[in-house]
């Protein structure tokens, strides 16, 4: 069985994921905000497969050159950000200079598109592309795991009010791309506590399930 654990880092408390294989020598990371030491003592010895993002804002982005050159693995990000991660306007860290330096890092490696499938840690990763918080917002599913990123907290959802947000496109991604899996599937917030599919659709205030 894969296991996991979050990693609150940085000025947002933003969820980093260390993802970790079945025989306990491959990882992957998903949103490394910073390169915290924490974070960096749980990857030790183990091969870091990839570095996935939900999407480039600023506080999800911050450890990915750190990483990227300690494990010499690729960035994957939906193209809609691709130049956010070079560009501290983009990724909105030179608008919060009271809670971060510019954070820039180099170009990401890959692309990421709706339905691809990631083999990766010998499962599959499903990208769902989920926009509404920002344009190239994307959600990863393996298993009755769900990577949410930014789009949907519990009982919350991702503000929409930051360059390329949009309050209705944020509630379809939610209607149509995550209610539509199982219930029991355990929702992994890019802020805040973990949910389910299940609770979500009954007990979001932001995005109630359609009868
Ligand atoms: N004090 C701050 C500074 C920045 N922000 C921005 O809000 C975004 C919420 O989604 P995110 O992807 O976690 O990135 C956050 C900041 O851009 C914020 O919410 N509050």
């Amino acid at each position: 069985m894969l296991t996991f654990q979050a990693f609150p880092l940085g000025p947002l408390q933003t969820n980093a994921y260390v993802v970790v294989d079945t025989t306990r020598t491959r990882a992957i990371v998903i949103d490394p905000g910073t390169a915290d030491p924490a974070l960096l003592r749980k990857v030790a010895g183990l091969q870091v497969e990839a570095i996935l993002l939900t999407h480039a804002h600023f506080d999800h982005i911050g450890g990915v050159d750190e990483l990227r050159a300690k494990w010499s693995c690729p960035v994957y990000l939906h193209p809609l950000e691709k130049d956010w991660l070079t560009d501290p306007a983009k990724n909105g860290s030179a608008r919060w200079s009271d809670v971060t330096a510019p954070v820039k890092s180099g170009p990401p490696d890959h692309s990421l598109e709706d339905g691809q499938k990631l083999q990766l840690l010998g499962e599959t990763f499903e990208v769902r592309h989920t926009p509404g918080h920002s344009p190239g917002s994307v959600s990863f599913v393996c298993g009755d795991l769900l990577f949410a990123g930014d789009a949907l907290f519990r009982r919350s959802v991702g503000r929409t009010d930051l360059p390329g947000g949009h309050q209705d496109t944020l509630t379809k991604s939610i209607r149509s791309k995550l209610y539509a899996l199982p219930d029991d599937t355990l929702v992994l917030p890019g802020h805040g506590p973990a949910t389910t599919i299940g609770e979500e659709k009954r007990e979001n205030p932001y995005v109630p399930a359609l009868p």
